[in-house]
């Protein structure tokens, strides 16, 4: 029994190093496609936001002096990128899968439309959203809140390296303890920096719960669309 008929997953693009120093490893890559094609034989809709920050991050791009909006849309190109890698791994092991792009730049992928995309999900795709917001400033974060939003999702699954949300940032303090569940306003009281504020509030004002999990352990997507709390709950 699956508790989620529609999610929409945010995969970090710097998970997707798995070992490496940058770009995709394609051993995290094929195990990410396994894990999804698990859930989408289960008959659950599954709308996917990749990041890009194993190839380039806007703001890194700034510090070192690249101008912000341009080095925004080298980040947005750099989720396409992700995508097509994704998309072409699920398809190598028979999942249907599409990818669009919020940036108009067929034939890579179709320009977003929110009817398209749920289109393609009634009819059993995987279906990538990239290039994030379209917009410079944003994040895939922001980006998969949107999506998630639009296509009316049960929940967002925030599939990362961490196992959940914890007191304080699990790699920088041993220290800290983790949430089984967490509201949106102690997200912001605590200053917790799991997501950007953007993002945080989005999800908030429309009432799209997240679950934050540690989506490199195999077999964990699967557990969190069957209902098991493996992971942190972030609600209103
Ligand atoms: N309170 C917190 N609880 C859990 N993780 C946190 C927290 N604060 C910061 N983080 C960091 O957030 C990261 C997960 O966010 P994610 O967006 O997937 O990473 P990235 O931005 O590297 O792609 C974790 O690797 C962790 O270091
Ligand atoms: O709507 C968006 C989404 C992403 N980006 C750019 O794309 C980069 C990669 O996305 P992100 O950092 O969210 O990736 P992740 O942290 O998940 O790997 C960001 O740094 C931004 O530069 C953007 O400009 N607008």
């Amino acid at each position: 029994m699956v508790k989620y008929n529609r999610v929409l997953l945010k995969l970090s693009g710097e998970s997707l190093m798995g070992d490496q120093q940058y770009g995709i490893d394609s051993q995290r890559l094929n195990d990410y496609a396994e894990q999804i094609k698990e859930i989408a034989n289960l008959g659950v809709q599954v709308g996917i936001v990749i990041g890009g920050g194993n190839i380039f991050r806007g703001l890194s791009g700034a510090a070192k002096g690249f101008d912000r909006v341009k080095g925004d849309s080298m980040g947005m190109l750099a989720t396409v990128i992700n995508s097509l890698a994704l998309n072409s791994a699920l398809e190598a092991i028979d999942c249907k899968s599409c990818v669009l792009t919020a940036i108009r730049m067929e034939p890579i992928g179709e320009f977003y439309a929110k009817q398209k995309a749920l289109d393609y999900l009634d009819k059993g795709y995987v279906t990538i959203f990239s290039a994030g917001t379209g917009n410079p400033y944003f994040t895939t974060d922001t980006g998969s809140s949107l999506r998630g939003i639009e296509m009316e999702a049960d929940v967002m699954l925030k599939g990362t390296r961490v196992d959940g949300i914890y007191t304080a940032d699990p790699e920088k303090d041993p220290k800290a303890s983790k949430f089984e569940s967490i509201t949106f306003d102690e997200i912001y009281n605590k200053n917790l920096r799991i997501m950007d504020l953007t993002a945080t509030t989005m999800c908030k004002e429309n009432d799209l719960s997240i679950i934050v999990f540690d989506m490199d352990t195999k077999g964990n997507l699967k557990k969190v669309i069957e209902g098991e709390n493996i992971g942190t709950l972030v609600h209103n």
